[in-house]
């Protein structure tokens, strides 16, 4: 069943065309990998998944709701589609107990003792029990990154969004984080990563899509395009990411 349904979708800044009629169907339960040269639209594509940047022609429907709908169902995609960017964006202000607890406290109006239980219990799932009383400044990107993943689960969203999650970081700690991807994605999370991580893309993901231009111009399964890029430009392409 589609969780995501893009028809024929176009997004323009100006007069820049940076998603040109895409059409793209993805099943709960699948973890796609996004990747193609720098401008090619991935970042778009995934901002406009939970609605925050406008599409301009066709629809983009999630989980049975369509970002051209009201502001209050746009505010449910929001929910239901957790994005995690490539510079943790973590409050600064709050420690990472109230990073996780504030968006379930906001959105669904739950007791702070009941919020921050449900945190807890999430910055342990992703390695992290013992930091929550630390801030952000206090952490490791590596461990920041994962609070930030804990963050957009604590609203417990059906699809998780993520933006180059380990560019920032250090190869060493790059792992860490691509772990709890990986454990996410074992419990059947659907999952849309921009990455240029292939090792992930090839043990985790179900799908690889290639985006040149504003158009996916290849879509297929990782281990198949990974070992035979019979496309001419994800070929290059590949030569240059490894
Ligand atoms: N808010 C904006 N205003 C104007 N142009 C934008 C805006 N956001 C993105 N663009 C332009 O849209 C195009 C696609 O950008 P996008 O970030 O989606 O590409 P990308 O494939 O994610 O690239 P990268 O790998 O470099 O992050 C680029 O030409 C970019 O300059």
């Amino acid at each position: 069943m589609s969780i995501v349904e893009f028809r024929n979708v176009t997004k323009t800044f100006g007069p820049v065309v940076v998603l040109r009629e895409v059409d793209l169907n993805i099943d709960k339960g699948e973890v796609v990998v996004l990747i193609g040269p720098s401008g090619s639209g991935k970042s778009t594509l995934l901002r406009c998944i939970n609605a925050l940047e406008e599409i301009n022609g066709g629809d983009l429907v999630v989980d049975n709701i369509s970002v051209k709908a009201g502001r209050s169902q746009v505010r449910l995609i929001r929910q239901e589609a957790g994005m995690v960017f490539q510079q943790f964006n973590l409050f600064p202000q709050m420690t990472a107990l109230e990073n996780v607890a504030f968006g379930p406290r906001r959105v669904r109006g739950i007791s702070r003792a009941e919020a921050e239980e449900q945190a807890r219990a999430l910055l342990a799932k992703v390695g992290l029990a013992e930091r929550g009383h630390h801030y952000p400044a206090e952490l490791s990107g590596g461990q920041q990154q994962r609070v930030a993943i804990a963050r957009a689960l604590a609203v417990k969203p059906k699809l998780m969004l993520f933006d180059e999650p380990t560019s920032a970081l250090d190869p060493e700690l790059r792992h860490e984080v691509l772990r709890v991807m990986q454990a996410l994605a074992e419990e059947g999370m659907t999952m849309i990563v921009v990455t240029h991580e292939m090792a992930f893309a090839r043990q985790v993901g179900t799908r690889l899509i290639f985006m040149e231009d504003g158009k996916i111009s290849v879509d297929g399964k990782p281990a198949d395009l990974l070992a035979n890029p019979e496309n001419p430009r994800l070929r290059e392409f590949l030569q240059h990411v490894h």
